[in-house]
């Protein structure tokens, strides 16, 4: 499936948020994408010679030619969150921002009234983490940790919260083979975990949709989960092959007893948002209309308590738990990377990635 309406409706949303002007070429494309997307290709009359502003607007609707409106509803959420990213559209942004931070491709990452926040920016994709967005959020993680900022939040931008980690990421096979992958892999999620576990601020998740996989298990990490009553949590390791990681395989069981951990880990039961604030995962769940406008107040109010009150608590709460942590993440990763080279893991991606199998 392509961009959905919703998507395609953020996009939209977001146009109109841009703060900078993107220029006449990229506003001619955005329009002929949006009126191909909206009507299909252009049948209208041609605009006389010396109409410059509506002849350009059509030559660029009509070079468009018979691309369908799927693909180029598609197109125009790709064109959008590319500009959203670099040309700092504050649709993710509480008004008055402070700082934002480009020079990353796959989050939007602000501050403003002392709360740093970071978005999972590939709503095509369902914010889907591939290698580059690893990489990005632990660069994001560690800036946060030394920004002036009290507590950091992270959250999606579009339907979807994430879609945890992007099964072709599995398909970059290193010249070492599929055993050089797996080692690296391993390597990297093990030290992307490590961020988690050392953020030393109040770190909170606003669960704007469904969340999947390590985008689930990494929340037995945070401080407090804020959820949309349209988010779902769904750790479907074993239908993929794979081991919980994210050190769930610890606070899981901790936080809802072993029953329902093993549920979510092993038997990949999907909850509700309400089902996973019962079971102690979530914090608070808000209805969706009202969800970006509660929580924000609820984490404006946060930010103004004593900055190192809130670090000093957290660390005093973390600091028993740390080395534990620690080595739970290691023996995760360590298992994982023997289960990535599994057939039962080769080929529950392969089946993903050929599309005969969608959660
Ligand atoms: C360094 C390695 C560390 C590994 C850590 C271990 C982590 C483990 C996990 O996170 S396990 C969980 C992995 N995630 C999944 O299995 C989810 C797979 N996705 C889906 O099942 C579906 O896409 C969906 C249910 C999330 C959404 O379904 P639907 O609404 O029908 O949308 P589409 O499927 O059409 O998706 C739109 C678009 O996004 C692409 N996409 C979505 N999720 C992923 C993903 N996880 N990996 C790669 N690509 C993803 C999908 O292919 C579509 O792309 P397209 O428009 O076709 O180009």
């Amino acid at each position: 499936m392509r961009a959905s309406q919703k998507d395609f409706e953020n996009a939209m949303n977001q146009v109109k948020l841009l703060k900078k002007d993107p220029g006449n070429e990229v506003k001619l494309k955005l329009y002929a994408l949006f009126k191909q997307a909206t009507e299909g290709p252009c049948n209208m009359p041609k605009p006389g010679v010396f109409d410059f502003v509506n002849k350009a607007k059509w030559d660029a609707w009509n070079a468009l030619g018979s691309l369908p409106k799927e693909t180029a509803r598609h197109n125009y959420v790709d064109l959008v969150s590319s500009l959203s990213s670099s040309l700092e559209s504050s649709s993710q942004v509480e008004p008055g921002a402070d700082k934002k931070s480009t020079g990353y491709e796959t989050l939007m990452m602000t501050l403003e009234d002392g709360i740093t926040k970071i978005v999972f920016n590939r709503p095509t994709k369902k914010n889907a983490i591939n290698t580059k967005m690893y990489d990005e959020i632990m660069r994001a993680l560690k800036a946060a940790s030394k920004d002036d900022s009290s507590l950091t939040v992270l959250t999606g931008n579009g339907d979807y919260y994430s879609s945890g980690n992007d099964l072709t990421n599995f398909t970059d096979i290193p010249p070492g083979g599929v055993e050089e992958k797996a080692k690296n892999s391993a390597i990297l999620l093990r030290e992307f975990v490590d961020c988690f576990i050392d953020f030393p601020k109040p770190l909170i998740a606003a669960v704007n949709g469904p969340a999947v996989g390590i985008s689930v298990t990494l929340l037995g990490l945070f401080d407090a989960v804020f959820a949309s009553d349209r988010a779902t949590f769904h750790t479907p390791f074993s239908h993929l092959g794979q081991t919980p990681e994210g050190c769930s395989s610890y606070t899981f069981p901790k936080i809802m007893g072993p029953a329902k951990a093993t549920e979510m880990l092993v038997f990949g039961k999907k909850l509700t948002a309400r089902e996973a604030c019962t079971n102690g995962l979530v914090t608070e769940v808000f209805p969706d209309s009202t969800f970006q406008k509660e929580v924000w107040t609820r984490l404006k109010a946060f930010a103004k308590l004593p900055p190192n009150a809130m670090r000093i608590s957290k660390e005093v709460m973390r600091n028993s738990e740390k080395e534990k942590l620690h080595a739970v993440n290691a023996e995760e990763c360590s298992v994982l990377q023997g289960r990535w080279l599994s057939d039962e893991c080769l080929n529950a991606v392969s089946n993903f990635l050929s599309r005969k199998a969608r959660l």
